[in-house]
């Protein structure tokens, strides 16, 4: 049974995000419509969820020593990483002492906080279907593991590499023969989130249509985790970052089904309760896993405009061990919007051209801070088919502008 506080006395239900920016923020929100007590933690000030929280702290989530000690002050009844650069190996420590729970587990968090635990799990432990990889620490050991050594085969042209750590593209590129193996390496060192000189090499998966397909753990009436699934989400992912998504995206219903056994097989053993977001590529019948968030997902932004519970919401009311509803209420899209430029308080013109685009709406993040490719904003768009909400969704994002002040 959940029973829930009221904010800011000494009853409250507190809960601690982990990471504080667009994802968060919209997980914040839902939880302060249940009247739980929100503390934001991020790397900088003012991040998107901070600025909606009850309570903003700003350290280095990576530093172990700042991680207990913050989450020792305040003792939440629960800890949800956001992103993946957290000393995880820490949360482990904390959940095992007692004093916290992580969400979905703190196991789940530390395998997905780097690419080496969570394809090693998928492909390895469960024998699920990913692209053929080899993680490597040097440059050389880079260019043997896609050309292969002593006769053994290498995994070929083209391949994509990727710091073990990172998110949204970061430091990530495709190789097409052997004069970008260099290049590939030195902007992987450049991109991680920690720096590390590790990196994965995949082979190049030529697939149809990648998905996100959610997947939610929560509590039922008998008090058993059950696993409920979202209608499958398409996105378009440019450099590695997502720019455009919808929800749902039409699928062979044995493509669907493989998907849901694989997002169910990887779910299962992360454990825990929350929503997750597992990334799949899909070629005809055929479904590669390729990674897993164990919390909201980008692409999964555009529940805000289809769902009846957000995966912010799914999320929030998973957590706390309360009912669940995935249930799609209108096809939708969601279309990025990039900061384009590099400066801090920047401007937005052409809000109102883009709300003026039928059936739209706007998310603007608050980031402090500009970068050219930094998503700063996202548009939804809700229609009747996804061809027409992917339209208007590209159309509102196009009319927003960006610019210095
Ligand atoms: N082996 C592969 N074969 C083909 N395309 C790939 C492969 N690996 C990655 N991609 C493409 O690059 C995108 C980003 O890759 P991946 O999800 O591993 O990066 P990421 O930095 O973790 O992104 P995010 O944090 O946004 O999920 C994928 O969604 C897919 O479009
Ligand atoms: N693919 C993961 C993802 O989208 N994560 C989202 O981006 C934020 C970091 O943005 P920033 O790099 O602009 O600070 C994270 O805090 C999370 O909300
Ligand atoms: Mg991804």
């Amino acid at each position: 049974m959940t029973t829930l506080g009221t904010p800011l006395s000494p009853n409250a239900t507190k809960v601690m995000l982990l990471g504080s920016g667009e994802l968060g923020k919209e997980v914040l929100i839902a939880l302060q419509r249940l009247g739980v007590e929100t503390i934001a933690v991020d790397r900088y000030e003012n991040a998107p969820g901070q600025q909606v929280a009850h309570h903003a702290r700003t350290i280095t989530m990576s530093d172990p020593a700042q991680l207990k000690a913050l989450v020792e002050a305040e003792r939440p009844m629960l800890v949800v990483p956001e992103i993946e650069a957290i000393a995880t190996p820490m949360l482990e420590e904390l959940e095992a002492a007692g004093t916290v729970r992580v969400i979905p587990t703190a196991r789940a968090a530390r395998l997905t906080m780097d690419r080496e635990g969570i394809r090693r799990l998928a492909a390895e432990t469960l024998g699920l279907p990913t692209s053929p990889y080899q993680f490597c620490d040097s440059l050389a050991e880079l260019q043997a593991a896609i050309e292969g050594v002593e006769g053994k085969p290498g995994i070929g042209y083209p391949c994509i590499v990727k710091p073990v750590m990172s998110s949204s593209g970061k430091g990530q590129s495709k190789i097409d023969g052997p004069a970008d193996v260099q290049k590939a390496w030195d902007y992987a060192m450049a991109g991680g989130r920690v720096s590390h000189g590790r990196v994965i090499v995949e082979g190049f998966i030529d697939f149809d249509y990648e998905i996100t397909q959610l997947t939610v753990r929560s509590v039922g009436a008998d008090g058993n985790i059950v696993t409920s699934f979202c209608d499958p989400i398409g996105h378009i992912q440019v450099s590695g970052d997502y720019v455009e998504s919808w929800q749902p995206m039409a699928m062979h219903p044995a493509a669907l089904a493989r998907a849901r056994e694989v997002s169910k097989a990887v779910t299962d053993n992360l454990g825990g309760q929350g929503l997750f977001g597992v990334e799949l590529f899909v070629k005809g019948e055929q479904v590669w896993f390729s990674e897993v968030s164990p919390r909201p997902h980008d692409t999964g932004l555009v529940t805000l405009c289809t769902q009846h519970q957000s995966e912010f919401e799914l999320h929030a009311r998973a957590i706390l061990a309360l009912p669940v509803d995935t249930s799609l209420r209108n096809p939708g899209a969601s279309a990025v919007i990039y900061g384009g430029v590099e400066a801090q308080g920047i401007v937005f013109d052409g809000v109102e051209e883009a709300l003026r685009v039928p059936n739209t709406d706007l998310r603007l993040f608050g980031k402090p801070e500009s970068f050219t490719k930094r998503r700063m904003g996202v548009a939804l768009a809700r229609a009747t088919d996804t061809d027409t909400a992917r339209a208007n969704a590209k159309l509102a994002a196009s009319k927003v502008k960006p610019r210095a002040a």
